[in-house]
């Protein structure tokens, strides 16, 4: 029976405690930062600020104490966000045992290096064949109402992959193994790109053949840059890939999305990032994915374009003009 340490009760962390709780744990320990967070899920079994709807099972528990959150797992789950797990990994990643899987739930592709985020955590003294990332169509308010999702989880070691898969198997969450870790990351990071694109299009109250347009064609820019890291290219094509595309792209729960249609309404990012929201990991991701396109020589339109909104370089509509006249092609290319 697993006994588990979440690094980050945030949405997704708290999510994924319910489905590790509900696969049979033995117990779930999930390590906050804010001390109110950690006495709501400790003493009255909510975690009042994020998915407080949830009444969390009596194997979950929480405490700002890192040391105390590691002590007995045999499984470790990071679920902070991309931008903040290395300095995050320096503070604690002593406390974490050494011999045990680490998940990384996180989407995003580091600022400055261009590391997808298992390459972040390799640097911070996990061996590569430990680590395991969980990705897929999952939106946690879904999950956390125990809506049918599948998933992806992949390591480089099939064996620590196929644990982490036996540990969170629920009749409402369905896991596929994979050892492509490189597509199944990459596929989380760019979609929430392509989610911020289809948001501003939804915003500029375009419909769905313009959505459905940019999803497509996102997914081609996320196969070009798979294609040029190494990833498997039917691994873009499964969940990891067009399954969180399509879920992230169109849902009004994802926060990508949401912060996409308030720019097209002609909010201005600082307006947009200053009514309290959650990790919109798009918002950083996009100057990294474009930077590591560029590394590559692999040509990203969309996610440039959403790099120069959120710059405050173009606006959306200018975004959509310039992607519909960019210069005739064959669709492969
Ligand atoms: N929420 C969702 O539906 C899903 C989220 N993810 C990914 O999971 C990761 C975490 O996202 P969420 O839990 O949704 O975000 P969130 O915004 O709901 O929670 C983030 C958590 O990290 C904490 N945090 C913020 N700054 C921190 C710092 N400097 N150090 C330590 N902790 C810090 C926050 O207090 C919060 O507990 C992201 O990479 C996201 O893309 C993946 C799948 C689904
Ligand atoms: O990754 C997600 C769904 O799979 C969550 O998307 P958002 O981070 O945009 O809410």
């Amino acid at each position: 029976m697993t006994r588990a340490a979440i690094f980050g009760a945030g949405s997704w962390g708290t999510a994924f405690a319910q489905i590790l709780a509900d696969a049979g744990a033995e117990r779930v320990v999930l390590w906050a930062r804010r001390p109110e967070i950690a006495d709501g899920i400790r003493d009255r079994r909510r975690n009042p600020d994020y998915l407080p709807e949830i009444e969390l099972d009596p194997v979950v528990t929480a405490t700002t104490d890192p040391a105390e959150a590691a002590a007995g797992a045999d499984l470790v789950v990071l679920a902070v966000p991309s931008q903040t797990v290395r300095a995050n990994l320096a503070e604690w990643g002593g406390h974490l045992p050494t011999d045990v899987p680490v998940v990384s739930l996180m989407k995003g592709i580091e600022l400055g290096t261009g590391l997808r985020m298992s390459q972040v955590v390799e640097d911070g003294g996990v061996a590569a064949e430990r680590i395991v990332v969980v990705t897929g169509p999952n939106l946690s308010r879904e999950i956390a109402a125990r809506q049918p999702a599948a998933s992806v989880v992949a390591g480089a070691d099939h064996a620590a992959a196929d644990r982490v898969a036996a540990a969170c198997m629920t009749p409402y969450f369905r896991p596929y193994t994979q050892t492509d870790v490189v597509g199944a990351e990459l596929g989380g990071a760019v979609k929430n790109v392509i989610a911020l694109a289809v948001g501003m299009a939804e915003g500029l109250g375009y419909g769905d053949n313009t959505k459905s347009s940019l999803i497509t064609r996102g997914l081609a820019e996320t196969a070009r840059l798979g294609q040029a890291l190494g990833a498997d290219p039917a691994t873009l094509m499964g969940l990891a890939g067009v399954g969180d595309l399509i879920a992230t792209c169109m849902s009004p729960l994802s926060r990508n999305h949401r912060v996409g249609v308030a720019l097209g309404q002609g909010q201005s990012i600082e307006q947009v990032l200053a009514v309290p929201h959650q990790t919109a990991e798009g918002v950083k991701s996009c100057r990294s994915v474009v930077e590591l396109g560029a590394s590559q020589d692999v040509e990203m339109p969309i996610c440039q374009g959403v790099t120069a909104v959120v710059a405050g370089q173009i606006t959306p509509e200018r975004l959509t003009g310039e992607l519909m006249t960019r210069a005739r092609k064959h669709e492969r290319h």
